[in-house]
């Protein structure tokens, strides 16, 4: 894939989101570069699913900046530059595979005779030619999550933006897909966000995004963050990274009340 621009594909600062009247993603600042392969990893609920959805433009309440591929966060010109997958299929059960494909692909604005080739293309990707023809509806969760990613692979995207792409899957499956992850950013410049809440996925990634309670808690390289925090895994490096943040909050909640009572103190004593 050519590409003019050097600039990473995704840069945010000072990144806030409300939702429900809560703040839950609260002044993110990373970048994505191009043709790699990031990992967004965190507990369930620390806002995974939020960002990807900022990224995607499908999320309101967004304020601070959040720049795709040189242009705002849901710009209309985004749209077949980024491959969105959600966390739950969105595939029609009362089509086929292909039939769904054939659909998305003429959304997309690819033209008719390109179609079938397109279509073929990504059912090959994911592994799902031979299931081309079954209804969608009759195809197992993993094999429509599959159709999902086929979906996102059309146009070939610049970036895609992964949601839990491999929940539920067997070893193998996800072995193959993070293969295409692979194959998607070094034979083809793509850039890919991957979630994932289970950590030993964080190694197969080359860079990562670590997110806890709506921050940033490190942004880093799988060697580089279990070297600076001395520790074997990535999952264990995520829970010297929670202590830490845990402990300096500790500190400066006791600053501030040690503060507040010397002043109190003060007060009382003029
Ligand atoms: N529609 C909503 N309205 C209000 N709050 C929401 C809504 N959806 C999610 N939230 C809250 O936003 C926070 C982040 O949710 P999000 O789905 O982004 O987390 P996640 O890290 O993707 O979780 P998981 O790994 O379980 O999918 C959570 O505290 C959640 O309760």
């Amino acid at each position: 894939m050519m590409n003019n621009n050097p600039g990473p594909a995704v840069e945010a600062a000072g990144l806030r989101v409300v939702r429900g009247g809560r703040t839950v993603l609260d002044d993110l600042a990373f970048t994505l570069p191009r043709g790699r392969i990031t990992g967004l990893l965190g507990p369930s609920g620390c806002g995974k699913s939020t960002l990807m959805r900022a990224l995607a433009g499908s999320q309101a309440h967004v304020t601070g900046t959040l720049t795709v591929l040189g242009r705002p966060a849901g710009h209309r010109d985004l749209r077949p530059r980024v491959g969105y997958v959600t966390q739950a299929p969105s595939v029609y059960g009362d089509l086929t595979a292909r039939q769904n494909l054939d659909y998305y692909a003429a959304v997309l604005g690819i033209p008719r005779h390109d179609r079938a080739g397109h279509v073929d293309h990504v059912l090959h990707d994911v592994d799902l030619t031979s299931h081309a023809d079954a209804l969608a509806g009759n195809l197992s969760g993993g094999q429509r999550g599959r159709v999902s990613l086929a979906v996102a692979l059309l146009g070939e995207p610049e970036l895609l933006v992964l949601d839990e792409p491999t929940v539920g899957l067997d070893p193998v499956l996800r072995r193959d897909l993070w293969a295409l992850f692979h194959r998607l950013a070094d034979d083809r410049g793509a850039t890919v966000l991957v979630s994932s809440h289970v950590m030993d996925e964080a190694e197969r990634c080359h860079r990562l995004l670590l997110l806890r309670d709506g921050r940033l808690l490190a942004e880093d390289t799988p060697d580089a963050l279990r070297e600076r925090t001395g520790a074997d895994t990535v999952e264990d490096a995520f829970l010297r990274l929670v202590d830490q943040a845990d402990a300096e909050a500790a500190q400066a909640a006791g600053q501030a009340a040690g503060e507040a009572a010397g002043q109190a103190k003060e007060a009382t004593t003029r």
